[in-house]
């Protein structure tokens, strides 16, 4: 049965995948699941990347072991970070994390020479903390070596994929997170390169999602026991995988990814770079099959991840069932955090900052751990209800449904909370959503498939999909109005 593997590095933890076509369905099967921690060094937080290709190498080398008909990999992973590499392709130094705080006062900087609204027409992106043009500027400012000698920019999909197979390119998808690429044409923006003064050496050839880039390297090929498998440059930014597999049919349909990030977007033929979608700060990404994914980023499960590591240090090691539980059992709508403030962006104290936001905005501070998760769930959903306003407002249409997939679909009380507050239907599945989107490039890629609508069928036909209807309530509307008043 021919196999395909999805390498699918997150911002936490990182699985390597098989999915295999038996029978016209996707059969999914995890071969390897490691951690990706960051980690704080004098100078920056970074990634152990070296660490992250041992990890792909032993997945890589247990899918050998199972499978004997592998025909093609692909790698998908979280957005804007990146390695520079010198001219004989060895990389200088190691990737920062976009959590960095080396984010911190650039953008004030970088609209001195070149403002937002104009950064926006040309990329049809904000500036947020985690973009790479707000890093790349800061290694600029730093006056940073690796810069200095860098010959090639690699967004950590593609540096993995030419680890694996010796060929560099730069995945469309990928370099689309970036803040430097123009999303109508899908080419780098030279405009707002040259604006910030980054080199224009560095920054290569972009290629298509799907494209074939070649064999594993020898050496690959003797730590894993495969043989010469292609390595295809699938949708390599998680969320543009997730997208395309999420079975949606027909155009304009309203998505949501959710992950460490809750990602809500609409799947758009043409970018939006209109005054209003710059003031409702939407961004446009790029998706497969030359769609614009016009998204907008909200902190998801980040929120409920980071209350969790808190409490483990403090000696309470919860399962995720289990802080459902206890959100589950606080009273319902006692206050309200906006999960996109500044000050929840950084790892840390997440249950003490929740309390201190209640408390700075005059609200009931929630004291358990059930009183805090409620808040955080809560305010999440009533996060995407503002969201899915600004793009029913944007697009002029109204949405039926909420196309939801990812692993944060199985916080069945998020999940039911989401379509109570968004007072529509969502339609969830499948939690692999990610892996199913890499899968189905590359089988396109590899001819298994004709095209993305026969991909999406294919997941629809082979995944358990449940809806969640919204549950009338005049409370959800009565919190929506207490929660506007506390955004800033
Ligand atoms: C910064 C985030 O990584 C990015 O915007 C988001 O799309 C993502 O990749 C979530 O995994």
């Amino acid at each position: 049965m021919p196999t395909f593997l999805s390498i699918d590095l997150g911002a936490g933890s990182g699985r390597v995948i098989a999915g295999s076509l038996v029978s016209g369905k996707i059969g999914l099967q995890e071969i390897h699941r490691f951690d990706n921690p960051g980690t704080d060094l004098p100078g920056g937080s970074f990634w152990d990347i070296l660490g992250l290709f041992r990890e792909i190498q032993e997945g890589l080398r247990l899918a050998a072991s199972r499978f004997d008909d592998i025909v093609a990999i692909g790698i998908d992973t979280w957005g804007c970070d990146h390695g520079l590499l010198d001219a004989h392709g060895r990389l200088l130094g190691l990737p920062h994390q976009y959590r960095d705080p080396r984010h911190e006062g650039m953008p004030e900087k970088m609209h001195a020479l070149m403002p937002e609204p104009e950064l926006y027409r040309h990329t049809g992106i904000t500036t947020n903390f985690y973009n790479s043009a707000v890093h790349l500027f800061a290694e600029k400012q730093l006056d940073s070596p690796a810069l200095k000698n860098a010959d090639r920019l690699l967004f950590i999909p593609d540096l993995i994929a030419y680890w694996l197979s010796g060929k560099m390119a730069v995945e469309r998808t990928i370099a689309s997170t970036s803040q430097l690429l123009d999303p109508a044409t899908g080419e780098w923006s030279w405009k707002v390169i040259d604006a910030f003064g980054l080199p224009r050496r560095i920054f290569g050839k972009i290629v298509a999602p799907g494209t074939v880039l070649g064999p594993l390297r020898e050496e690959v090929r003797r730590a894993t026991g495969l043989g010469g498998v292609p390595v295809v440059a699938s949708a390599s930014h998680d969320t543009a995988a997730a997208v395309a597999g999420i079975p949606m049919e027909g155009g304009d349909q309203l998505w949501l990814s959710s992950g460490t990030w809750s990602i809500m977007g609409l799947e758009t033929r043409q970018p939006i770079r209109s005054d209003a979608a710059f003031a409702a700060r939407c961004c446009n990404e790029l998706g497969v099959d030359g769609s614009v994914r016009f998204l907008k980023n909200i902190a998801g499960l980040w929120l409920i991840q980071e209350c969790r590591r808190q409490w483990a240090l403090e000696g309470a090691d919860l399962g995720y069932a289990e802080l459902v539980a206890l959100a589950d059992a606080a009273e319902p709508f006692r206050a309200f955090i906006d999960p996109d403030d500044p000050v929840f962006s950084a790892p840390g104290d997440m249950p003490g900052r929740i309390r201190d936001f209640c408390r700075r905005t005059s609200q009931c501070v929630p004291q358990s751990k059930g009183e805090v998760l409620r808040v955080a769930t809560e305010s999440l959903a009533l996060k995407y209800r503002v969201v899915l306003d600004s793009f029913r407002q944007l697009s002029g249409k109204d949405f039926p449904r909420l196309h939801a997939g990812g692993g944060g679909i199985q916080n069945a009380a998020l999940t039911q909370a989401t379509a109570d507050a968004c007072g529509i239907e969502v339609l969830a599945g499948p939690v692999e959503a990610t892996s199913c989107g890499n899968l189905i490039v590359q089988m396109i890629a590899t001819g298994h498939l004709p095209d993305l609508a026969a991909g999406r069928r294919l997941i629809r036909g082979s995944f358990d999909f449940q809806t969640y209807q919204p549950r009338q309530s005049g409370d959800w509307e009565k919190a929506l109005g207490r929660f506007r008043g506390i955004l800033a």
